[in-house]
């Protein structure tokens, strides 16, 4: 890849305006596992990852949360590498067999809310006894289906994000904070 995209990706992050630091994220995560273990300690969970934006708040929350659990992944994306969507494409589908289990689903961003959605939907249609969500950033707008995950951290303004699992053009999921754009 060219130094002109290298710069071009340094010049968003260096104009990007930070609205949730990683200390704001570190707090709203430990909250957020405190209301996990509470609800599913009992529970023998599987807790699945929605990829690639809940690679980081997976983690994070795994690390903070000290019960019997699963881990496993599902890959279902609206967006691509384009900004808008509302088709849900499932690229990989769970292995462990989640058949009368409870699964908490986790992502990093509550956008429109059709994604998480539809992963829940395929989870009770295909056997599961019940399914819990949650997503690190709650984005403030209008435009939202009508469920809400049952853990959320943060409520953050209708900008287009990333960090934190979220990426700008694929790039940026790694930052560990969140960022909007300045254009
Ligand atoms: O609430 P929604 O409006 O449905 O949007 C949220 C979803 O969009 C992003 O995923 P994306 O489809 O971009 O794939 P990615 O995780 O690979 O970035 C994000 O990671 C959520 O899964
Ligand atoms: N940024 C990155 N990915 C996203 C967003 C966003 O604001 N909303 C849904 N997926």
């Amino acid at each position: 890849m060219s130094t002109k995209r290298l710069d071009e990706l340094n010049a968003i992050l260096a104009n990007a305006e930070c609205l949730v630091t990683q200390q704001q994220l570190n707090v709203a995560l430990d909250s957020m596992a405190e209301a996990i273990t509470k609800d599913l300690q009992d529970k023998l969970p599987i807790v699945v990852c929605v990829m690639n934006g809940g690679l980081l708040p997976t983690g994070a929350l795994m690390q903070r949360l000290s019960f019997p659990l699963e881990i496993d992944y599902v890959h279902a994306t609206r967006y691509g590498m384009e900004f808008e969507g509302d088709k849900l494409e499932w690229i990989k589908f769970p292995q462990v067999d989640f058949e009368g289990r409870t699964v908490l689903v986790v992502d990093d961003i509550f956008d429109q809310g059709h994604t998480l959605e539809a992963i829940i939907h395929w989870f009770e249609n295909n056997g599961a006894k019940e399914v819990y969500t949650a997503a690190v950033v709650n984005k403030l707008h209008d435009r939202k289906v009508e469920m809400r995950p049952d853990y959320l951290g943060l409520d953050v303004e209708d900008k287009f994000l990333f960090g934190y699992g979220m990426d700008y053009q694929g790039f940026f999921r790694n930052l560990q904070g969140i960022y909007a754009i300045n254009q």
